[in-house]
């Protein structure tokens, strides 16, 4: 296919990205295109960096597949380059084209409309934790911003730390507490039951520490909007029918998805088995926390429910 030639502009934002990247200890270079260039000619030119390109344009994209060069292909949407860049990051530590815990060198046209123009570096981890913040935020309609993020830290902790060198696993499910309880009964007998309200304010250190040892009991925390522990221990009986989830999550994200669904909470899982955070709304998981980076996925692959007895 035809494809463009690099212009003196683009040769020496290609120059300064390798003296860059060498300078900073950078390996990649992370290409926003809007025009099909010769990809090789580029990666000829990046020398031993890697290439990365994304484009929401199908010449593009194919001008990168016919060169072998490792692709993100974007949905058009009318955004800004700054949220068309996260977006392209994101899918491409998906799809292991980046690390999390990398830095990168984003060549983009920030002011042009489609010739290169600018160079960035970004830290991903940096990055990352912004957007889980503003992801965060989409969620906010159902409960207040501070309290899903405190108690998102909260599970982000446990699966990280687990508790005395163990993995730990636990539920949380945040607003709408008179329905979520409605919908669940003690396992064991209520660890909170007697406790003041101040006593029992999630953003409250020592209330967290506790959180975090009772995390070990089976069942769920029940939190209010306010941000107030109401209740753990808890098994959630809400119906998992017409859900579908990723193969290989249990029970536990099963009653999240459900409860989710049921009642119009956040409902946030912490697995025992590798420290992952899920968040799920209205059944889906909508944001997805790996304990050691902050690497996030929309949605999982589809699956069947389970059969209930
Ligand atoms: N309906 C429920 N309500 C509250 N907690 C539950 C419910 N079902 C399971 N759990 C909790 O989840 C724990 C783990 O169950 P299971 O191993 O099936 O879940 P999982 O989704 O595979 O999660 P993990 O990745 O942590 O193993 C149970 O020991 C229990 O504490």
């Amino acid at each position: 296919m035809q494809r463009v030639e690099l212009s003196p502009q683009l040769s020496s934002l290609l120059k300064a990205a390798k003296r860059l990247a060498s300078e900073c200890e950078i390996e990649v270079v992370f290409l926003l295109a809007d025009i099909p260039y010769d990809f090789l000619e580029i990666k000829k030119s990046l020398g031993k960096l890697r290439l990365v390109v994304s484009s929401d344009k199908p010449d593009v994209q194919r001008a990168a597949q016919e060169d072998g060069i490792a692709l993100v292909p974007l949905i058009h949407e009318p955004q800004t380059r700054q949220v068309q860049i996260s977006q392209a990051i994101l899918e491409a530590i998906a799809d292991e084209f980046l690390a999390s815990g990398e830095r990168i060198i984003a060549l983009y046209a920030g002011f042009e409309r489609e010739y290169a123009d600018s160079l960035s570096i970004v830290s991903l981890a940096d990055h990352l934790a912004k957007l889980t913040s503003r992801d965060l935020q989409r969620l906010e309609t159902k409960v207040p911003l501070q309290t899903l993020r405190t108690v998102v830290d909260l599970a982000v902790e446990i699966g990280r730390e687990g508790r005395e060198g163990k993995p730990v696993g636990a539920l949380f499910v945040v607003g709408n507490h008179r329905k979520v309880l409605s919908l669940s009964h003690e396992q064991v007998h209520d660890p909170f039951k007697g406790y003041s309200q101040k006593d029992r304010v999630v953003s409250n250190p020592r209330v967290k520490e506790s959180m975090k040892e009772l995390a070990q009991i089976d069942g769920a925390f029940i939190i209010s909007s306010e941000g107030i522990a109401q209740s753990a221990g808890r098994i959630l009986n809400a119906s998992a029918e017409g859900l579908t989830l990723s193969k290989g999550l249990g029970a536990r994200h099963w009653a999240a998805a459900a409860i989710s669904k049921s009642t119009g909470a956040i409902a946030i899982a912490v697995s025992e088995s590798t420290g992952t955070v899920r968040i799920f709304q209205d059944g889906y998981v909508v944001l997805r926390i790996e304990p050691m980076s902050s690497a996030m996925k929309w949605f999982d692959f589809d699956t069947e429910p389970p059969q209930t007895e």
